[in-house]
């Protein structure tokens, strides 16, 4: 756990505020840190969400998923079991102790729960991706998606006019393994987003990935491509509604 007064892990890299890691080239409002979680902590993550029962995984066509704790139902979560401790510690521990600029608390202080309730672990195979879309009504509007395994693109696309998307995005954010992308605001209500499912992302650079300046090691990028490897992500959310009859339900819809 993270006390204030121990000294970091090394190879972490956490900001004295959030203000210091925004993504300036982005609408109100983005961050990016690269260096969110060590390589140790990494390990132990993706070992457990490995190990995890096999019933946790859900299957879709290119990829798999798991919800913790629960699916939600009709947009509410039931209020069964708090999230496991391989959730929470570290990564919440230290997401909230990051101020969001120097006089203010931290990125869920006005949420309902004043943290996140929810994470959803995508596993993503190079080939695979995820469709253009809106994250919707369910959650407070602050996405955290911690990467492991690989670095990938995130795109971010508007829709046109008559509501249609426009196919080409209008950004790039390029997540590297072990960071921290935090999108709120307009990045959660106006655009969508997607990932491309394709085994290499090209043309990065410092003029089409907005982030540029905040990657750990854009060098590995400079020749514009990025080999996907097997690449996890785990995005919290706080979902808005909490069912108290979730105990009892829990044990009907209890997973293992
Ligand atoms: O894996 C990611 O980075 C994005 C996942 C996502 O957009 C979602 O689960 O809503
Ligand atoms: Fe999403």
């Amino acid at each position: 756990m993270d006390s204030p007064n121990a000294p970091p892990p090394p190879q972490i890299n956490i900001p004295a505020s959030l203000e210091h890691s925004r993504i300036a080239a982005l609408p109100p409002a983005a961050y990016y840190i690269a260096d969110f979680i060590s390589e140790e902590e990494e390990r132990a993550i993706l070992q457990k969400v490995e190990t995890a029962p096999k019933a946790r995984w859900r299957r879709l066509t290119h990829r798999r998923l798991q919800t913790w704790p629960s699916d939600l139902v009709k947009n509410t979560l039931l209020d069964s079991q708090p999230l496991p401790d391989w959730l929470s510690q570290p990564i919440i521990t230290r997401l909230l102790s990051i101020p969001l600029s120097d006089s203010e608390p931290h990125i869920f202080t006005p949420s309902p729960h004043g943290q996140p309730n929810h994470v959803l672990i995508n596993e993503y195979p190079p080939n695979a991706g995820i469709m253009p879309h809106k994250d919707g009504s369910a959650y407070y509007p602050v996405v955290c998606t911690v990467s492991l395994g690989s670095s990938l693109c995130l795109n971010l696309y508007k829709s046109k006019e008559d509501g249609a998307l426009d196919p080409e995005p209008v950004w790039r954010i390029l997540q590297e393994p072990r960071s921290l992308l935090i999108t709120t605001g307009e990045l959660y209500d106006k655009y969508l987003h997607g990932i491309d499912p394709i085994p290499v992302d090209v043309n990065l650079s410092e003029q089409s990935i907005a982030n540029w300046d905040l990657l750990r090691s854009p060098s590995l990028f400079k020749g514009g491509r990025n080999e996907r490897q097997m690449r996890i992500s785990l995005t919290y959310r706080d979902v808005l509604k909490v069912s108290k009859l979730g105990s009892k339900l829990g044990a009907m819809f209890k997973r293992p």
